[in-house]
């Protein structure tokens, strides 16, 4: 059993789930919650009111809605908010930190305008406090709303020092929670990121009813993007076979649970964006990345057309029948190029 005080910034859908297994697998957990209802409805009534309000939180669970409280004394801090928000975030918790804690984060996106995956804001922001060494990320095939049921689910801890790696290893591993380590982090970033531009474009395909031929086509020249991507930015490309590449392309191109397949489903029956976004109460990490991904791609001339189309369809208003075309009389192309 691990032992460790973790600290989760932010209260939505996945740091819920994590708090319920970080909590089975022995830690001492809180839980900061930017809203104030959210961090009183975990301590007084042991529900999130907000996100997955049917799971009951065990007791140990405390929540704060200030920062300052809940940074004492941690071993780690478990960083859970939307990717646009990290920066900031860690930037104000930034002067409560003493330099030892580990950093964690499961956000997955690309900033907007730095292209910059998520473990690299952080050391950019952690400069002079925290040694890049202890920074990392737990990506993989991980649905909060089946994480917080206890269902078998595995991820993988990916750090810039095998140490921190493992100790994340350590810290999260339930009967029900398998963790690996990779010590590619770019290519371990990439592939959580990138896959949920590929999930909207998934759930465009269902919501046109275009058909499993399409579907199956899309998820492999998906995983293409995101190999090309990431092996230009020094990832390895056999990352792109593993739970964070393939594994969390399956999961999201699929499941009912994606918010991205979800935003994609509903463009694909005809809604508009800003409709779907207005409805929401959480984050398609994919709608943001599609914006970052794109334009990494024309600065640096990496081919990306499925990111372009989805871009186009989100950004500039274009029908999805229209890009589809696009994408089928593209230039006749070798499948693999060696
Ligand atoms: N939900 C899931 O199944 C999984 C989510 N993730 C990733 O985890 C991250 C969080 O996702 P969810 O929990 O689903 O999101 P969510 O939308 O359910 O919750 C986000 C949380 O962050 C807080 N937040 C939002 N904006 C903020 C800001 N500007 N400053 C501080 N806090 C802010 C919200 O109040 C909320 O508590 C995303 O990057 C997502 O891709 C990763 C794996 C699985
Ligand atoms: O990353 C995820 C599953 O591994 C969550 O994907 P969605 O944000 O699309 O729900």
């Amino acid at each position: 059993m691990s032992n460790k005080n973790v600290t989760i910034i932010g209260a939505g859908s996945f740091g819920t789930a994590l708090a319920m297994v970080l909590d089975q697998a022995g830690n001492n957990v809180q839980i900061w919650a930017r809203e104030p209802e959210v961090a009183q409805g975990i301590n007084e009534n042991h529900i999130n009111p907000s996100y997955l309000s049917d799971i009951k939180i065990p007791e140990t669970i405390k929540a704060y809605n200030n920062l300052e409280q809940c940074l004492q004394s941690q071993d780690i801090i478990l960083f859970a908010t939307p990717s646009h928000a990290l920066r900031d975030v860690a930037n104000k918790l930034k002067p409560c930190l003493d330099g030892h804690e580990i950093l964690v984060t499961v956000a997955k996106g690309i900033e907007n305008d730095t292209f910059k995956t998520m473990s690299q804001v952080l050391v950019e922001v952690m400069e002079g406090t925290t040694y890049e060494d202890n920074i990392g990320v737990l990506y993989g095939p991980s649905h909060a709303e089946e994480v917080g049921l206890f269902k078998p689910t595995t991820v993988v801890s990916a750090a810039y020092s095998t140490r921190t790696a493992r100790i994340i290893q350590e810290t999260f591993l339930t009967p029900m929670f398998r963790v690996y380590i990779n010590n590619d982090v770019i290519g371990v970033e990439i592939g959580g990121s990138v896959k949920n531009i590929m999930a909207i474009a998934a759930g465009i395909v269902d919501g046109a009813e275009l058909g499993d031929n399409a579907k199956a086509a899309l998820i492999t020249r998906g995983l293409h993007e995101m190999k090309r991507m990431g092996v230009m930015l020094g990832a390895h490309s056999d990352t792109f076979s593993g739970l964070t590449g393939m594994g969390d392309l399956i999961v999201t191109c699929t499941s009912s649970h994606s918010r991205n397949r979800s935003v994609g489903y509903r463009i694909g029956k005809g809604e508009k964006l800003d409709d779907i976004i207005k409805s929401m109460n959480m984050v398609a990490e994919g709608i943001k990345t599609a914006k970052s991904v794109r334009d990494w791609s024309v600065k640096n001339k990496v081919e990306m057309p499925i990111t372009h189309a989805v871009y186009r369809v989100l950004f500039e208003d274009v029908d999805p029948s229209d890009v589809l075309y696009e994408l089928m009389t593209r230039d006749p192309k070798d499948e693999i190029v060696m």
